[in-house]
């Protein structure tokens, strides 16, 4: 089995643990629920960098990345860098993150916040906004048409953005919907780990220009986005680049200082 189905395997028993413990009214009631989400859409549109940072404290591909950071010191330097938006990895098992970093992050900053996790049921949409989050990342290589369709008109019914990730010319074929807001290549592919940002230009040309194009995963220098940026990329998620070091707010500064 490769590690993608491993993981969505998981999150099936994962997300039905939950559902138990705590009941969908539950989450409906939570003070988040009613707030207004930040468009990360809208931010990337108007920003001459589009950088979305990562909280990422391990991963299947690199074991380790950063263990010793508080999220909240972590997303709060990640704000004052200028980033557009930052994404919280939320799977516990593979990625080392939780809900509660999210929570904590939405405490402390006022920037969209992506909930990345492996969404496979709407349980976890509804999830997503409760604890905050402003964005939801769906990831085709999991889901049937049907699934995106109705997860993504569910978010947008919330007020979330929806990211959707795609790594090949027959998932984005299969994504195309006006629910979505902005595609994703994600440069990595999940069942090798193999990475290579030609992904990202190769599907450019075929992505419809409605979507905020956003480019994922692998991309560690100024170089890979003057190299992206004339495919038509807007946005471009950084996770490891930033985490790997002490203190990745400084080191988001610094990227985006040399960027301008
Ligand atoms: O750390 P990187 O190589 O900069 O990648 C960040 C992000 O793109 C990556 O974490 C990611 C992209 N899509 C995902 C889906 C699930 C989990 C993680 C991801």
């Amino acid at each position: 089995m490769n590690i993608l189905d491993k993981i969505v395997k998981d999150k099936r028993i994962e997300v039905n643990l939950r559902k138990g413990l705590i009941p969908l009214s539950q989450l409906e009631a939570s003070v988040l629920f009613d707030r207004d989400s930040a468009s990360l859409a809208h931010a990337l549109r108007n920003s001459t960098t589009g950088i979305i940072a990562e909280h990422k404290r391990r991963s299947p591909s690199k074991s380790v990345i950063n263990q010793d950071l508080n999220v909240q010191d972590v997303a709060k330097g990640y704000e004052q860098a200028g980033v557009c938006g930052m994404s919280v990895l939320t799977d516990g098992k593979y990625f080392g993150g939780s809900l509660d970093d999210l929570l904590l992050a939405r405490a402390a900053v006022k920037m969209p916040l992506l909930r990345k996790e492996f969404i496979i049921d709407t349980y976890q949409i509804i999830e997503a906004k409760a604890y905050g989050a402003d964005v939801i990342l769906l990831i085709a290589a999991i889901l049937s048409k049907a699934e995106i369709k109705t997860f993504s008109e569910l978010a947008k019914s919330l007020g979330l953005d929806v990211l959707l990730e795609v790594h090949n010319e027959e998932e984005l074929h299969k994504s195309i919907m006006p629910s979505l807001d902005m595609l994703g290549v994600n440069n990595r592919n999940l069942k090798t780990f193999d990475v290579s940002l030609e992904t990202s230009k190769e599907l450019s040309e075929i992505i419809p220009d409605d979507f905020v194009k956003v480019s994922e995963s692998g991309i560690s220098s100024i170089e890979a986005i003057k190299e992206l940026r004339p495919y038509g990329y807007q946005g471009f998620l950084i996770g490891e680049n930033f985490m790997k070091t002490g203190n990745p707010g400084t080191s988001a500064t610094e990227f985006i200082n040399t960027l301008n």
